[in-house]
């Protein structure tokens, strides 16, 4: 797969973030980090959508986002054509995100996972690939 991941989040993934980008980096991803950049309140729709598009423009192959529950930006990230953001919060549940949704986009839950969980979910996550058949034909019935 192309090498470019798209990362963001709010407050609440801030402290997330960099550990991620600096796996991401030592296993050679180009990385476009989206913020936030800062523990300052703020929405999470403003680093979703961003994250969100450059995936819907095949501008990243993958998206990362992280918020406190991941609810936040995955049901932002899911408004977007194209786009199947799943949560995850263990490797069981990132690799299933892949093999059953082709899910393109991780969503992580950083008020109830360590930074070590995520870092091994985003590590599935980006070396699992979708398992086609049975589950292709229902991702094929997700869009209205
Ligand atoms: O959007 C969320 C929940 O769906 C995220 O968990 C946010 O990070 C959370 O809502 C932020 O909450 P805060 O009280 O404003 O820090």
């Amino acid at each position: 797969m192309s090498k470019k991941i798209a990362i963001g989040g709010d407050h609440a993934g801030f402290p997330y973030k960099q550990p991620i980008i600096d796996f991401l980096i030592s296993e050679g991803y180009e990385v476009e980090d989206f913020g936030t950049y800062s523990l300052d309140s703020v929405d999470y729709p403003d680093f979703a959508h961003p994250v969100a598009s450059s995936v819907e423009e095949s501008k990243s192959e993958r998206g990362i986002l992280i918020c406190g529950s991941a609810n936040g930006v995955a049901i932002t990230a899911n408004k977007h054509q194209g786009i199947r953001a799943g949560l995850a919060w263990n490797t069981e549940v990132a690799s299933l995100v892949r093999q059953h949704n082709n899910a393109n986009i991780i969503c992580l839950p950083a008020r109830f996972i360590s930074i070590e969980t995520a870092i091994e979910c985003v590590k599935v996550f980006l070396n699992t690939p979708f398992e086609g058949g049975r589950h292709q034909d229902r991702v094929n019935k997700i869009t209205c």
